[in-house]
C-alpha cells in the first residue's frame, strides 16, 4: 500500500529525443513521382509546420512573465503557469506497469504544457480518497516530496472534484491541478484558428464554472507574490467574496453563451463546405488516432501537406484537409485532426464536437496506432471509445500501425495477430506507404456506375468532373465531342445519361 516512486524515464519512448524535435517536417522527397503526391501544395505550405513550431516555442519562452488578471475568464489559462511539478497518481486497477504508463503519459502532458517534472509517485487504493484524492497519510508524504524538491505545483492523474483540489492544496501547500486542467491548458496553448480558440475557451469555462470557489481560493493564495508559497495565513480572507463569485459566474455564463453562438456560425460555414464536397462525391478519408501517433506525419508523407509535426501531445488541434489521389487517379480528401487521449476531458469532446463530427462523417477512418508505444492496444481502445462517443463506430476503419522503424518486434508481432488487416508503416522512413495507399484505395466506397458517353465540347465541365471524381477507362476526341468510357459516381452518371451512347 506504499507510495511507489515511479521511475519516469524507464520506458519513456521519447527520452533523449531532442534531435527528433528538430526533425519536424518529414522529408517528402521520397514521395516524388508517385501519383498520390500530385496533390496541390499551396504556396505557403512547405514550411508551415516549421513556422508554427518556432512560433509555439517562442511563445512558450515568455510564458513566465507575470501578468495581472484582467478578466476572470482568463483565470484558468493564466493560473496554470506550471514550472516545477510533482506528479501523483492513484492506481485503482490494472497492473503496476499500467499505472507507470499512465504516469509517463502524465509526464509527457506536463512537459508539453511547459513544465519540468521533478518526481512522480503513485499510490495503490481501491478508490481515490473523497477528501484529498490520495489518502491523508500519503498527502503528508506528498507534502514532504514537494518541500524537498522545491516544486510549485502538484498534478494529479485524474479529474478531481473542486473539494479534493482544495483540500489537497491545503495539505501540500502548493497549487494542485488535475489532468483535465492540464490537457485544457495544452489545448489553450496550441489552439491557432479562431474556431479552435473558441472551442478551447468554451471547454475551459465549462471546467471552471463549477470550480469557481476552489480556484478562487487557490488563486488568492498564489496572489501572495511571485516566487514563494507565502501568504498562506489569509486564505479565506483573501478569497473572492460571494458577490464576486456570483458576478464571475454570470460573466462566465454569458461568455459561454456567446462562444456557443460563434461556434455555431463557424460550424455552419464548415457544413456548407462539407456538403459541397459531398455533392461532388469525393470520398472523405480522415486520419484519426491517439495523440502523438504520427497522424500529421502520415498526412505529410501522403500529401506533402507540410503540417506541423512535433513530439508533443496535441500538436494538432485544427483539422487540415488535403486533396489526394489513388494510384488509379481517383480523388479523395484526406484530413488530419485532433488526437485523442485516454479519458479525453468531456468538456473538450463537447466543445470539439463539430470538429469531431467530421470524423464521424468520413467514408473511411485511417486509425493510426503508434507501434513503438509501450501499450498500443490501450491507445487503440481509448480511440475507439472516443469514436463511439461521437457516433463514428459505423465508419469503416483501416488500422495503420505506424513507427515500425522504432517499434519492438515482439510488440509488432502481437499487434499483427490481434489486428489482422492492419497496415504497417513508418511515416518517417516511408516504409509501407505504398501498401497503405493501396489499402486506402481499396477501402474507398465503390464507384457506382460504368458509363459510355459522347459529351459535347460545350460540356467540358462534365468531362473535368469525370477526371476529378471518376476513373477513365478510355477517352477519344471526336468531331461531335469527347467520347468517354468511365466509372463515375451515381450522381455524375445521371448527368452523363443525357449523352449516353453505346458506340464507345
Ligand atoms: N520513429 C518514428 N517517429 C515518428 C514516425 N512518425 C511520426 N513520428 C514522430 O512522432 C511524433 C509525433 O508525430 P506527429 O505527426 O506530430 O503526431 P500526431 O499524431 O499528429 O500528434 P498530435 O497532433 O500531437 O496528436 C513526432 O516526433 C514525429 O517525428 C515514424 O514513423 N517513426
Ligand atoms: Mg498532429
Amino acid at each position: 500500500m506504499d507510495m511507489t516512486r515511479t521511475a519516469l524515464n524507464d520506458h519513456d519512448p521519447f527520452d533523449g529525443d531532442d534531435a527528433e524535435r528538430d526533425a519536424i517536417v518529414i522529408d517528402d522527397a521520397d514521395a516524388d513521382g508517385v501519383t498520390y503526391a500530385e496533390s496541390r501544395r499551396g504556396s505557403d505550405v512547405p514550411d508551415q509546420g516549421q513556422l508554427e513550431l518556432e512560433e509555439r516555442h517562442a511563445l512558450r519562452r515568455v510564458a513566465g512573465l507575470s501578468t495581472e488578471l484582467q478578466d476572470v475568464t482568463e483565470v484558468e489559462y493564466r493560473s496554470l503557469r506550471l514550472e516545477r511539478v510533482v506528479l501523483i497518481g492513484v492506481w485503482t486497477s490494472g497492473t503496476q506497469l499500467d499505472a507507470d504508463n499512465s504516469l509517463v503519459e502524465l509526464k509527457q502532458l506536463a512537459e508539453t504544457a511547459g513544465a519540468m517534472v521533478l518526481e512522480g509517485v503513485t499510490q495503490r487504493r481501491s478508490k481515490p480518497d473523497p477528501a484529498t484524492y490520495v489518502g491523508s497519510g500519503k498527502a503528508v508524504e506528498l507534502r514532504d516530496i514537494v518541500e524537498s524538491t522545491g516544486a510549485d505545483t502538484v498534478i494529479c492523474d485524474g479529474e478531481l472534484t473542486p473539494g479534493q483540489l482544495r483540500q489537497l492544496e491545503e495539505v501540500v501547500k502548493v497549487k494542485v491541478i488535475d489532468r483535465t486542467a492540464l490537457i485544457l491548458d495544452i489545448f489553450a496553448q496550441h489552439a491557432r484558428s479562431r474556431e479552435g480558440k473558441a472551442q478551447v475557451e468554451l471547454a475551459q469555462l465549462s471546467y471552471l464554472l463549477p470550480r469557481l470557489r476552489g480556484w478562487g481560493d487557490s488563486l488568492s493564495r498564489q496572489g501572495g507574490g511571485a516566487g514563494g508559497g507565502g501568504g498562506n495565513g489569509g486564505v479565506g480572507l483573501r478569497g473572492p467574496g460571494e458577490t464576486k463569485i456570483e458576478t464571475d459566474r454570470r460573466r462566465i455564463n454569458a461568455k459561454m453563451a456567446r462562444l456557443r453562438r460563434q461556434l455555431q456560425h463557424m460550424s455552419v460555414a464548415r457544413d456548407i463546405k462539407r456538403d459541397k464536397r459531398r455533392t461532388r462525391q469525393v470520398p472523405a478519408v480522415t486520419i484519426a488516432g491517439y495523440t502523438n501517433a504520427g497522424k500529421s506525419s502520415l498526412l505529410n508523407r501522403l500529401t506533402g501537406a507540410g503540417v506541423l509535426v512535433e513530439n508533443a501531445l496535441f500538436a494538432t488541434l485544427d483539422p487540415t484537409v488535403r486533396q489526394a489521389r489513388t494510384p488509379d487517379g481517383r480523388a479523395f480528401t484526406l484530413s488530419d485532426t485532433v488526437g485523442f487521449v485516454r479519458h479525453l476531458p468531456h468538456q473538450l469532446v463537447e466543445a470539439f464536437r463539430s470538429t469531431l463530427e467530421e470524423v464521424a462523417d468520413a467514408d473511411l477512418i485511417v486509425h493510426v496506432v503508434d507501434g513503438s508505444h509501450p501499450d498500443p492496444e490501450q491507445q487503440l481502445a481509448s480511440v475507439r471509445e472516443v469514436l463511439a462517443d461521437i457516433d463514428a463506430s459505423d465508419v469503416p476503419e483501416l488500422i495503420v500501425i505506424n513507427k515500425t522503424d522504432a517499434a519492438d518486434s515482439t510488440v509488432l508481432k502481437q499487434l499483427r495477430t490481434r489486428l489482422p488487416g492492419a497496415v504497417e508503416v513508418s511515416a518517417r522512413t516511408g516504409q509501407g506507404i505504398d501498401e497503405l495507399i493501396d489499402s486506402i484505395s481499396g477501402a474507398l466506397p465503390q464507384l457506382e456506375r460504368e458509363v459510355r458517353a459522347l459529351v459535347p465540347y460545350q460540356r467540358g465541365d462534365l468531362v473535368s468532373r469525370v477526371y476529378e471524381e471518376g476513373r477513365i477507362l478510355s477517352e477519344k476526341h471526336t468531331e461531335s465531342g469527347t467520347a468517354l468510357h468511365a466509372w463515375v459516381p451515381e450522381m455524375l452518371a445521371n448527368q452523363l445519361d443525357e449523352y449516353a451512347t453505346a458506340q464507345i
